[in-house]
């Protein structure tokens, strides 16, 4: 009889810090300096699906990502496995005769394939999404018992930003106290079912230059800057209070106030390491000066913004109207260039086109100057410097896919379809 292969396929979403990781206290075990919240996005939109399979027959762990075969000997990969093997459990499938005892998850070599939905190392996080949804579906192959928190704390070692993404909704990642790091995990805060007015675009900014890993970045700014403490110490546990009342108020006034300043606070202190590190560029200001406008024109945030470690914009509306509005606003100002179409730039959830009323190119040259720059100079209008945008909003946290026809690897060979 052929040897078994046994394989699990998850779907795990990316999320979007509103209150910044950045500085670690710990390299190795990924310890953060404070606290973060973040949104998780709609899985629908932005996500990561994995398989991962294990058999007697396979003779090294093996990963393939978007297709193309990754070495898993880097420290973060591994001491994810290592972590996830020491807590496998007892497995038996009688019907396909497959057997696995607790000490056998040691021996058993794996393999995984991965596949973003959306662009990899475009700063949209997708090491958040792919070292999430590797934990979870290793930890589901291997029948380990851990919650939601306690895998969170292993993604956590694989990616720092990724402990949030084994929650939907709200998700708060605790800095925690222990030296070997057993309680710096993430809670969740709410499930994206309490919030459900809100809507997410992402402009995806072009960019040439190659930015700063947050891996390196960071370190540099806790070797070097003094900024840093002070807000670790005394700004960001302040503020983690406030966006937590925010969050179970659904206060958007103070959400978007909280979220904008920890944006431009995380990016002061980019500023304030040495060298200095720019994730933002001229684009990343015209669309916070866009958002400031608006929200100052109409005496209350309509839009929060956020930027993590590159120049894209994460643009929270505070319902599906305002979205439609902010949409306008964006494309007025970002009109696509000549050749290219509305379909491709306008990506997620389309709908908030037609409710922006803007169903093709004609009717992004029609859109008038937004109200709030009625009486300046005429404002400018930059074709080409948006890649794409994406509408989407918050989302459910990771899922098992027992459709076998969405496994990524073949159940009799174990590898890549
Ligand atoms: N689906 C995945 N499964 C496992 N690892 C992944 C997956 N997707 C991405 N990664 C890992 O994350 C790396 C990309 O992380 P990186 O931090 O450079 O970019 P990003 O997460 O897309 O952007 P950013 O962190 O700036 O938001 C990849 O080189 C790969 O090692
Ligand atoms: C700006 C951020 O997105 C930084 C994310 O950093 P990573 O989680 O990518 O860094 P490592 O832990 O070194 O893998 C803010 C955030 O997500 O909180």
């Amino acid at each position: 009889m052929a040897e078994w292969i046994h394989t699990v396929t998850a779907r795990t979403p990316t999320n979007i810090a509103v209150i910044k990781y950045w500085g670690k206290r710990d390299e190795s075990l990924i310890l953060p300096v404070n606290d973060s919240i973040s949104v998780t996005l709609d899985p629908q939109h932005l996500c990561t699906t994995t398989t991962v399979a294990v058999s007697p027959s396979f003779d090294q762990d093996r990963m393939w990502l978007n297709g193309k075969e990754i070495s898993l000997s880097g420290g973060r990969y591994q001491n994810c496995l290592r972590e996830i093997r020491a807590r496998g459990e007892d497995f038996e499938n009688k019907e396909k005769g497959i057997k696995i005892a607790k000490q056998d998850w040691q021996k058993l070599r794996v393999h995984v394939a991965s596949y973003n939905n959306f662009p990899t190392a475009a700063g949209l996080a997708s090491s958040a999404a792919g070292l999430a949804c590797l934990v979870f579906a290793l930890a589901k192959l291997m029948n380990a018992k851990e919650d939601a928190s306690q895998l969170s704390a292993i993604a956590r070692q694989g990616s720092g930003s990724a402990c949030r993404s084994l929650y939907g909704g709200f998700v708060k990642w605790i800095m925690g106290k222990e030296v070997n790091g057993s309680d710096s995990l993430a809670v969740q805060l709410a499930d994206e079912n309490h919030w459900d007015d809100l809507v997410i675009i992402i402009a995806v900014v072009s960019s040439r230059q190659k930015e700063t890993s947050s891996t390196t970045g960071m370190r540099d700014t806790v070797e070097t800057s003094i900024l840093l403490q002070h807000r670790a110490r005394e700004v960001v546990p302040k503020r983690i209070v406030k966006m937590e009342e925010a969050i179970r108020n659904r206060n958007f006034s103070l959400f978007a106030q909280l979220a904008c300043a920890d944006s431009n606070q995380f990016h002061a202190v980019c500023l304030d390491t040495c060298p200095p590190i720019f994730y933002m560029n001229d684009t990343s200001h015209r669309i916070i000066s866009c958002i400031e406008k608006w929200n100052r024109f109409e005496e209350s945030p309509q839009v929060a913004y956020t930027f993590d470690a590159g120049p894209n914009a994460v643009l929270i509306a505070r319902n599906r109207k305002t979205a439609a509005l902010l949409l306008q606003r964006l494309l007025y100002f970002f009109p696509p260039s000549a050749d290219t179409d509305m379909g491709s730039y306008v990506l997620g959830d389309k709908s908030i086109l037609k409710d922006a009323g803007v169903e093709g190119i004609n009717d992004v040259q029609a859109l008038p100057p937004p109200p709030e720059i009625k009486d300046n100079v005429p404002a400018q209008r930059n074709g080409g410097e948006v890649s794409y945008f994406i509408c989407t909003r918050p989302g459910r946290g990771p899922l098992l896919l027992s459709d076998e026809s969405l496994a990524l690897l073949d159940h009799s060979t174990g590898l890549p379809k």
